[in-house]
């Protein structure tokens, strides 16, 4: 096999990924903050994750993969600002932050699994870790650490490099105007949160006792203290999406650092995934207008269509969201579902080449920084080789569908026909509707035929004619 590069953002270079421990790599993944529903934006932050996981698991690597879930302590802004999310949302709903938390929890591991996203090993939820959490605090607290009234805060100055993965190193304390003057009493702008104490008054859902008066975690430690607790205090490989790369991680590895007693970032390897858009503007659920998955299943797409459209793109890619691009991700993935039943139906043949040299090209484009869009020609082209005998083909595809989690040797015509939610038929509805409309037209009673298609159309239905794909209709946009 090729030798796997991954885009390390601590080096701004691409690097040969060489594992600590050949038996077990060890990856860590910034989770959700689960006091909302995930946008499709978040949902790629795991689609890449999966890539990377299913690459080196394809490879050969034994894994350990860690998703963490993010319950209590991410306030508004990433800068130690405003109020916890987690709260502020339960406030506006009235309603239980737990019951919030484990309710979100549950959708976002639902929308893992209906885009084929493999289960990490590890699943932790940060308030099942405060304690360790506290612990950590009262490690690093004499010397890299000082009391301000709302909290205990870690002074960046303490600890080498600060800075260095957001490239800032030139100018350790100021790495960001929006920083500046936000909690007054900092020490430096870039100083943060270890432990928040509640105000006086301030009516908190989930707050823990601790040696700097009741509060709640900071956002930065809980990973630094799940990847330890779970991975060790050196592991492979840490991702989440850009936006990490400048506040999160550069505290997570400053805490690390402060922890170890060494100037060693935690993890070896650093990859952040670039941010999908809409137009102009980052998807956000702070926003509160926003595109999660059932959004897109609601207008008739699979969520494989989705996950399609996110491997075309390079993760380190900005990725524009626009419905004429899903619907043609969703054309593709039809396109490939109907050469592999085609395949399925044919007869075994002797097979005049063989699939090796597809499966090598498979290798290389994954192999360079998890280039996913290189090999969907690939898999084109291998499907397509008459050199090749169907059930060859068909073997073959199981690697593609390892590194690329389509399911394409399971998916059926029937999977990806997804009924709109405003449709008011069902598909055996529709099935029976088809039929009788056939044999109007095969009557030439071409007044019945069109009758049938417009209420078709007025139960949300399109009815594709001469549609070279064979799909009888289509959810109408
Ligand atoms: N538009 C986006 N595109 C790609 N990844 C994103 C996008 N927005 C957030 N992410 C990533 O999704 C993961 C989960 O983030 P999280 O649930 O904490 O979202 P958030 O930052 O609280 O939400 P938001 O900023 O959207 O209000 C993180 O790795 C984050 O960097
Ligand atoms: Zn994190």
């Amino acid at each position: 096999m090729t030798p796997l590069t991954l885009f390390n953002s601590l080096s701004r270079s691409a690097e040969t990924f060489v594992p600590i421990d050949p038996s077990n790599v060890r990856v860590y993944s910034c989770g959700p903050t689960v006091y909302n529903y995930a946008h499709i934006g978040n949902l790629r932050a795991y689609v890449f994750t999966d890539t990377l996981s299913r690459v080196l698991t394809w490879k050969g690597w034994p894994l350990t993969h860690v998703i963490n879930i993010t319950d209590v302590g991410h306030l508004t802004s990433d800068a130690d600002a405003g109020d916890d999310k987690m709260e502020a949302a339960a406030k506006r709903a009235g309603r239980d932050i737990w019951a919030i938390a484990a309710y979100y929890t549950q959708v976002f591991k639902q929308n893992l699994d209906d885009l084929h996203i493999r289960p990490p090993t590890h699943f932790p939820l940060a308030t099942d870790h405060v304690a360790e959490m506290i612990e950590w605090g009262r490690a690093i607290e004499a010397k890299h650490c000082y009391r301000l009234p709302d909290g205990l805060y870690f002074d960046v100055t303490t600890v080498p490099d600060y800075g260095r993965l957001a490239g800032h190193a030139a100018e350790p304390w100021s790495p960001g105007e929006s920083r500046i003057g936000e909690v007054a009493g900092k020490r430096n702008p870039a100083d943060f949160a270890i432990w928040r104490t509640s105000a006086p008054g301030e009516n908190r859902q989930m707050e823990w006792d601790s040696p700097w008066g009741r509060g709640a975690p900071g956002w930065h430690l809980e990973c630094s203290v799940m990847s330890k607790r779970y991975l060790g205090a050196r592991f492979d490989i840490h991702t989440g999406g850009i936006d990490h790369r400048e506040i999160h991680h550069p505290n997570e590895i400053a805490q690390n650092q402060a922890h170890g007693c060494t100037a060693d970032p935690g993890a070896a390897y650093w990859l952040h995934n670039n941010w999908l858009v809409e137009r102009d503007s980052k998807m956000s659920k702070s926003s509160g207008d926003f595109t999660r998955l059932q959004t897109l299943v609601d207008r008739g797409y699979h969520p494989l269509s989705y996950r399609l459209m996110c491997l075309q793109a390079h993760y380190r890619s900005e990725m524009e969201f626009a419905w004429d691009g899903l619907a043609a991700a969703q054309t593709r993935l039809k396109r490939w579902v109907q050469a592999v039943e085609g395949l399925r139906a044919r007869p075994a043949t002797a097979s005049k080449g063989d699939a090796d040299a597809y499966l090598a090209q498979l290798d290389a484009a994954v192999s360079d920084d998890l280039n996913t869009a290189r090999v969907l020609p690939v898999l084109d082209a291998m499907l397509a080789d008459k050199a090749i005998a169907p059930q060859d083909r068909i073997a073959a595809l199981a690697a593609f569908d390892a590194v690329l989690g389509l399911d394409l040797a399971r998916l059926t015509r029937a999977d990806l026909r997804v009924r709109p939610a405003t449709a008011t038929i069902d598909a055996d509805a529709i099935a029976t509707r088809l039929a009788e409309r056939k044999e109007a037209r095969a009557a030439k009673d071409f007044e019945r035929s069109d009758a049938i298609r417009d209420a078709l159309v007025a139960a949300g239905v399109e009815v594709m004619d001469g549609d070279p794909l064979g799909w009888d209709w289509r959810p109408s946009l």
